[in-house]
């Protein structure tokens, strides 16, 4: 399955938020949504949802109009819908049948979420006495109780410790491994990272980046770095390049062990190595530059 999303606009009250927004992701891949707050993912993904109208644009699936209602989609909103005075697994099976399952089925798929997710024994405990991690995995139980083919996970960790995220991320990993198609949205660029082949970055509703999360990142770090050397501070080896050196390197950050170095001209890394021996230099780190996500993402959205 291919979704696409094409020329997306939408108008709030006169103001337009979204300015022909598209991308698209696969069944078996996992899309990264992320821009700043403000920046229009939620807005994009309630018109996915069918829950906002846009303006002009369209959501096809295999190339057909996509509606939403004709798709088993499992939707973790960002705002959480559960009822807090009703009793786990009664809302479970209601929120399941209203979706299509019968009360055994619910009742059934229900108990499978609530153990994997190491919360079966709160079925029968009002919502609103769980903890706050504890709710958010009800509500994930409530996302993945109909097998959806459609999975968009808004901040899915949020409020999770560290062995639930870890339950959470085997769970996202199983859901891409049986070819669902998943799209994740999160501030949390350590867990895009960890998950998503793709991504699309969204800013003041316009995607200014988007496609295979390793091609950008080496496009990102293309000519860049990191050296260190033996017995020289990384002040040092800076002053040593730049005296040495300048048509070759230009160092654009300094860490306290290492520094990143970009190539200048056609210089290569051969070039680069070759100069450091015969400046009888003690190569201790050579390696190639990969940003981080978290890099690419301030570099181009910091400051806008
Ligand atoms: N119902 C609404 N009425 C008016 N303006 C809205 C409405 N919903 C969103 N907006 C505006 O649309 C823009 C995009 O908001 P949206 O919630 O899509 O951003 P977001 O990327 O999801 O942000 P965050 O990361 O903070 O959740 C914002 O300027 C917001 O104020």
């Amino acid at each position: 399955m291919r979704l696409e999303v094409k020329e997306l606009y939408k108008t709030f009250a006169e103001t337009e938020v979204l300015h022909g927004i598209s991308f698209s992701v696969e069944s078996g891949k996992a899309l990264g949504f992320l821009g700043r707050n403000g920046a229009g993912k939620t807005t994009t993904i309630r018109i996915l949802m069918n829950l906002f109208k846009a303006n002009s644009g369209g959501i096809f699936i295999d190339g057909k109009e996509f509606v939403a209602s004709e798709h088993q989609i499992g939707y973790l909103p960002e705002e959480r819908g559960l009822y807090p005075k009703k009793k786990v697994m009664e809302q479970l099976v209601y929120l399941g049948q209203l979706r299509g399952l019968s009360s055994k089925e619910a009742k059934d798929s229900a108990l499978f979420w609530l153990k994997r997710l190491g919360v079966e024994h709160y079925s029968n405990k009002k919502l609103d006495t769980l903890s706050k991690g504890n709710q958010q995995k009800v509500q994930l139980a409530e996302t993945f109780i109909c097998n959806p083919d459609i999975v968009i996970l808004d901040e899915p960790f949020s409020g999770l410790d560290p062995v639930n995220a870890q339950i959470l991320k085997d769970v996202i990993r199983e859901l891409i491994k049986e070819n669902k198609l998943v799209i994740f949205s999160s501030h949390q660029m350590g867990y895009i990272e960890e998950f998503c082949e793709d991504i699309a970055l969204i800013n003041n509703g316009e995607i200014v980046l988007k496609g295979n999360l390793k091609d950008i990142k080496r496009d990102y770090g293309m000519n860049r770095l990191i050296i260190s050397v033996v017995n020289l501070s990384s002040s040092e080896l800076e002053d040593v390049l730049t005296r040495e050196m300048d048509r070759t390197v230009k160092v654009v950050d300094k860490k306290q062990n290492h520094l990143i170095i970009e190539l200048q001209g056609n210089k290569t890394k051969n070039d680069l190595l070759k100069e450091l021996v015969e400046l009888n230099l003690d190569i201790e780190k050579f390696s190639i530059y990969e940003p981080t996500l978290e890099d690419i993402f301030v570099k181009k959205v910091g400051d806008k």
